[in-house]
C-alpha cells in the first residue's frame, strides 16, 4: 500500500501540490489524470522520493518513505517515467538488467534468467542486443516497462506509459500492469485508457484533489475540469467512454444527438 498524506509542493515560489491525499490499496491500480501541469509528476516524483515535498508524507506499507534507505525503496516500488536511458550506451538486456541491481548482493553474478522473463512478458526479448538509444519510441517505453518488471517490486509507478505506444501496445502494456497484481499509480493522459483499466481515478486540478473514487464517479466531472463536452458510450464490454468534443462542459446521456444537453452522471 502507497500513501499521500496532505502533501505540499512548490517549485520556488509556485505552489504545484497544495494538500494532496492519495491511496492505492495493496493490488490496486489507480489512475491519476488532470490537465497538463496539474502536478501529475510532481506526486509520482514525490511518491518514490525523487523529490522530498515541503510538507505532508509519503508512506509506504506502513512505513514513512524518509525512513527507507533509497535501495529498499528501490526493492518495493519500481518506477517507469521518461528517462535519459535512452542517452546511455546500453543494450536493452544491460537495461532490463539496471532493474535486478536493488536486489544484487556485490559480488554475484547478473541474473540472466529474471531478465529474460521480463523481457519476454513485454515482448521485446528480440530486441534484447539491440542499443536502446537506437529503438523507437514504442520499443524503448516497453523496454522500461521491462526493466520495472525486472526490479521485483510489489508497487510500481508508471508516468505517462502509453506514450509512444501505438493502440495496440497501449492497451498490451496497460493490460500487462492490471495483471501484475501490484499496487500501481499510473499517470494517464488518456480518460477512456484510465476508465477500462483503473480500479479507482484520483483527479488533480491545479495541484488538488478534484475528485477522487470510482472510475464513473470522477469520469462525471471530467468535462467540467476540461471544459469540453462529452458523450457517454456505453461498451459492449461493460466499460464506460466518453467522446469529447469543443463546446460547453457537460456530459450527455448514451446515444444523445449532440446537441441535447443533460448534466453530468
Ligand atoms: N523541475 C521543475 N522546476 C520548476 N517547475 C516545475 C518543475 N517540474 C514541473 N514544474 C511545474 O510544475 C507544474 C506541475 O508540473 P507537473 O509536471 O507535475 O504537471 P503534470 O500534471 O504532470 O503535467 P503534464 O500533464 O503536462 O505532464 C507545471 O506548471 C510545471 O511547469
Amino acid at each position: 500500500m502507497i500513501e499521500a498524506h496532505h502533501l505540499h509542493h512548490a517549485y520556488g515560489r509556485r505552489p504545484v501540490l497544495r494538500g494532496v491525499d492519495l491511496r492505492a490499496g495493496q493490488g490496486e491500480v489507480v489512475g491519476l489524470v488532470g490537465p497538463n501541469g496539474s502536478g501529475k509528476s510532481t506526486l509520482v516524483r514525490a511518491l518514490y522520493g525523487a523529490i522530498t515535498p515541503d510538507r505532508g508524507s509519503v508512506v509506504l506499507d506502513g512505513v514513512p518513505l524518509g525512513a527507507l534507505r533509497r535501495r529498499e525503496v528501490a526493492r518495493r516500488v519500481a518506477v517507469v517515467v521518461q528517462d535519459a536511458a535512452q542517452e546511455l550506451p546500453l543494450s536493452v538486456a544491460d537495461v532490463v538488467e539496471l532493474g535486478t541491481l536493488p536486489h544484487r548482493r556485490p559480488g554475484r553474478a547478473r541474473d540472466d534468467r529474471v531478465v529474460a522473463q521480463a523481457l519476454r512478458r513485454v515482448g521485446v526479448d528480440h530486441l534484447a542486443d539491440r542499443m536502446v538509444g537506437a529503438l523507437s519510441g514504442g520499443e524503448r517505453q516497453r523496454v522500461l516497462v521491462a526493466r520495472a518488471l525486472a526490479q521485483q517490486t510489489s508497487h510500481l509507478l508508471l508516468d505517462e506509459p502509453t506514450n509512444h505506444l501505438d493502440i495496440r501496445y497501449q492497451h498490451e502494456v496497460l493490460a500487462l500492469v492490471r495483471d501484475l497484481g501490484l499496487t500501481t499509480v499510473v499517470v494517464l493522459h488518456d480518460l477512456n485508457l484510465a476508465a477500462r483499466y483503473c480500479d479507482r481515478l484520483v483527479l488533480l486540478r491545479e495541484g488538488r484533489v478534484h475528485a477522487a473514487g470510482p472510475v464513473a464517479d470522477v469520469l462525471a466531472v471530467v468535462p467540467d475540469v476540461y471544459g469540453l463536452r462529452a458523450q457517454r458510450v456505453d461498451a459492449d464490454d461493460g466499460t464506460r467512454q466518453l467522446l469529447f468534443r469543443r463546446g460547453d462542459a457537460r456530459t450527455e446521456p448514451h446515444g444523445a444527438a449532440p446537441g441535447s444537453t443533460e448534466g453530468p452522471g
